[in-house]
């Protein structure tokens, strides 16, 4: 039987926070292949393009213009018997890539349990019973907010930023302090303390935001580098004020700008990656990557947005773990299932595996440099999605051979020997990134 290749037309999703039109990777992408009813706009900010099945904007095939959910459910052998056994006749996952102007939302996504009961309560804000873990990979250097910083760094804002200890509430405030900085102690009782701050902090009357964050610019502006008395060694003051201040300029008066003091900031350069499971706190800031995540488009919201905010659903699900950064980006692993050809090897071209803990999907980044680098994949029994997102070449399943360059995305069936070849030239790279989920 053959197995298809199928050249895939994307949709585009218009958020605010999106990069405006062709400075969108996602509306550049997108143009990229034919389609009756994309036309790109300079002022019009595009966020999002989604690959896959999700049925609020579901990927088509290119030659028919039938969705890919369609033809699952025509074939579940296009996913593999034992994927669509487990999560039914779609993609387990949904694939995305990101393209981010200003802020996203202070968010979380719930758990499975959690997801049900919200989606049963509110399809509309809710739209899926499902859980939602998320990978991120840069594709340009990108900045985020992503978990609870160590509980020490959130105890020096407090005790340095008197904006946000009023708003925080002065015993919420010392209690929490007292918790961090006790040695040891019992976990349950610190992350108590970090849920009572951050929820004193979350609970702020528009009033007091609107006085508290005047007040805090204005710290951002005068102090500089000595703003936050010179920040902690993972967020220096000067980058806290410089973020404070970007961050104002998005949003003006908004309670999501102290949520920067409670959580991690994050830079990745091309290539890094962070994993998020469900219920954890972030907020992505500027840069455009791809994102790959349970099939799911819950996301529960509490600052920095003009769309709807739960803010006591937030406050109520999240885990309120704490780690360092390090701890919450990906590292990852040289793919053991693809062979380089002796042009890939010489020019030093990578096929790189980014693998959570987590069953619904996997992200293979391939790097070919130079003409003629090629990488042949094993065969996968699952599905795959490829995007090429630099550079030119070719892609082909079996005896079908077709152009790929940027923006071009492919579906790849259950069972596909593929191979990738690169048409660049010598110093020049062929990129290409895979989703896929194998069971
Ligand atoms: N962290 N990234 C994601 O979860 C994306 O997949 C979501 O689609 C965006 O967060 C949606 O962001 P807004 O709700 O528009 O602020
Ligand atoms: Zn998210």
């Amino acid at each position: 039987m053959q197995v298809p290749l199928i050249r895939l037309q994307c949709g585009v999703n218009s958020y605010e926070w999106g990069k405006k039109g062709s400075e969108s990777a996602a509306a550049r992408f997108a143009a990229a292949t034919p389609s009756d009813n994309l036309s790109i706009q300079a002022d019009k900010p595009y966020a999002e393009l989604w690959m896959g099945t999700h049925p609020s904007n579901p990927s088509k095939d290119l030659t028919t213009g039938r969705t890919l959910l369609d033809l699952c459910a025509e074939n579940q052998l296009l996913l593999s018997q034992s994927v669509a056994s487990k999560y039914g006749s779609k993609l387990p996952f949904l694939f995305k890539v990101l393209s981010i102007n200003k802020a996203l939302s202070i968010q979380a996504h719930p758990n499975k349990k959690l997801a049900e009961q919200l989606h049963a309560r509110d399809s509309k804000n809710y739209p899926d019973d499902n859980h939602k873990p998320e990978m991120a990979i840069a594709i340009t250097p990108f900045e985020g907010l992503c978990g609870f910083r160590p509980l020490g760094e959130i105890a020096h804002f407090l005790e340095t930023v008197k904006p946000l200890r009023t708003l925080v509430g002065e015993s919420e405030a010392s209690q929490f302090i007292q918790a961090a900085k006790q040695e040891g102690g019992d976990e349950a009782a610190k992350k108590k303390a970090l849920q009572t701050a951050f929820g004193g902090l979350m609970s702020s009357s528009p009033e007091d935001i609107d006085r508290e964050t005047a007040s805090l610019v204005k710290l951002a502006e005068s102090e500089g580098a000595d703003f936050a008395a010179g920040g902690v060694s993972s967020t220096k003051g000067a980058v806290l004020a410089e973020l404070v201040t970007r961050l104002n300029g998005q949003f003006g008066s908004d309670i999501g700008i102290f949520v920067l003091f409670f959580l991690n900031f994050v830079t990745l350069q091309p290539g890094e990656a962070l994993f998020l499971v469900a219920d954890d706190i972030h907020a992505y800031v500027s840069g455009d990557i791809v994102e790959c995540m349970a099939a799911s488009d819950n996301v529960v919201r509490a600052g920095l947005t003009p769309k709807f905010k739960d803010v006591s659903t937030l406050v109520d699900m999240l885990t309120y773990n704490y780690a360092p950064i390090d701890e919450q980006k990906m590292t990852p692993t040289e793919y053991p299932y693809a062979t380089l050809n002796r042009n890939a090897y010489s020019s030093g071209s990578s096929v790189m595996l980014y693998d959570p803990p987590i069953e619904e999907f996997s992200v293979v980044r391939t790097l070919l440099r130079g003409e003629g680098a090629k990488a042949t994949f094993d065969p996968l029994e699952g599905p795959s999605i490829v995007i090429c997102t630099g550079g030119k070449g070719t892609i082909a399943v079996g005896p079908t051979k077709r152009e790929i360059q940027e923006g071009y995305v492919f579906f790849v069936g259950s069972t596909a020997e593929l191979v990738l070849e690169s048409a660049v030239g010598q110093d020049e790279e062929f990129t290409t990134f895979k989703a896929f989920c194998e069971i």
